[in-house]
């Protein structure tokens, strides 16, 4: 389902002399659908900017990234968009949200634009936000004013409406209770049951082990730092 062939990245610094910095030299894998691998390797090994350049938010210099059967690196802007309406879906660590957007409709989004009636997608909405505990009072107001956790737990709502045959995960029990990180783990199981091929970064070892089937260390493809 998704397939990374010869993947290399660099980042050119044009406010500091044009420096250029490689952060990933010929990476290579692929996730089938149903299985979940995890990104490891130490802080500023760039799991973060191969789960971006995944996402199509980071240019990437040489190979190809293929989700079925559009080419990331290759592919318009259009296509990009239509692919993470209905393909690919990223829970990052924040909530970004319009302002004034309601909670329930945060959440509900993704599937009407997908064309799902309106009262099944609200419906689906109110099912996440009860499985991650956010309380009824709070579904009407936007969520900009939430607290950190709660701002998350929304984020994963709106991330997991969608049953997206691809999906990434960054850090999606960061700061989450114990009760919360089971519902997400359990979502994540979810996922996977129905087909989904994950990739996702972990910090939270016990997360990792019990939802991921393998794990990719991406220091080995970081230039200099497998030396
Ligand atoms: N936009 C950017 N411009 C220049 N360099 C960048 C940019 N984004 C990341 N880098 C560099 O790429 C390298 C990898 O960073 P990245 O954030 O992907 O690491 P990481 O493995 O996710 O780290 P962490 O676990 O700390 O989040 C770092 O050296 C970082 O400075």
């Amino acid at each position: 389902m998704i397939e990374l062939k010869n993947v290399s990245k660099t980042f050119t610094l044009h406010n500091q002399s044009s420096a250029v910095i490689e952060v990933i030299n010929d990476v290579s894998f692929s996730v089938a659908a149903g299985e979940c691998v995890a990104l490891t390797g130490a802080s500023g090994a760039g799991k973060s900017t191969l789960m971006r350049m995944i996402y199509g938010n980071y240019l990437t210099q040489a190979g190809s990234i293929c989700i079925g059967d559009v080419n990331v690196v290759q592919a318009e802007p259009r296509e990009v968009i239509a692919l993470r309406r209905e393909v690919l879906g990223y829970v990052s660590q924040f909530l970004r949200v319009v302002p004034r957007v309601p909670t329930l409709d945060v959440v509900a989004d993704p599937l009407r634009a997908l064309g799902v009636p309106s009262d099944d997608a609200q419906a689906r909405a109110q099912d996440l936000l009860t499985q991650l505990n956010i309380p009824q009072r709070l579904w009407s107001l936007s969520p900009t004013t939430f607290s950190g956790g709660e701002q998350q737990r929304v984020n994963i709502a709106r991330g997991f409406a969608h049953a997206y045959p691809a999906m990434l995960l960054d850090e999606p029990t960061a700061s989450l209770d114990a009760t919360n990180r089971e519902v997400v783990l359990s979502l994540i199981e979810e996922a996977k049951a129905r087909g989904c091929a994950i990739i996702g970064i972990f910090h939270d070892e016990s997360a990792r082990d019990r939802v991921c089937n393998r794990e990719i260390d991406v220091s080995a493809f970081t230039p200099g730092a497998a030396a």
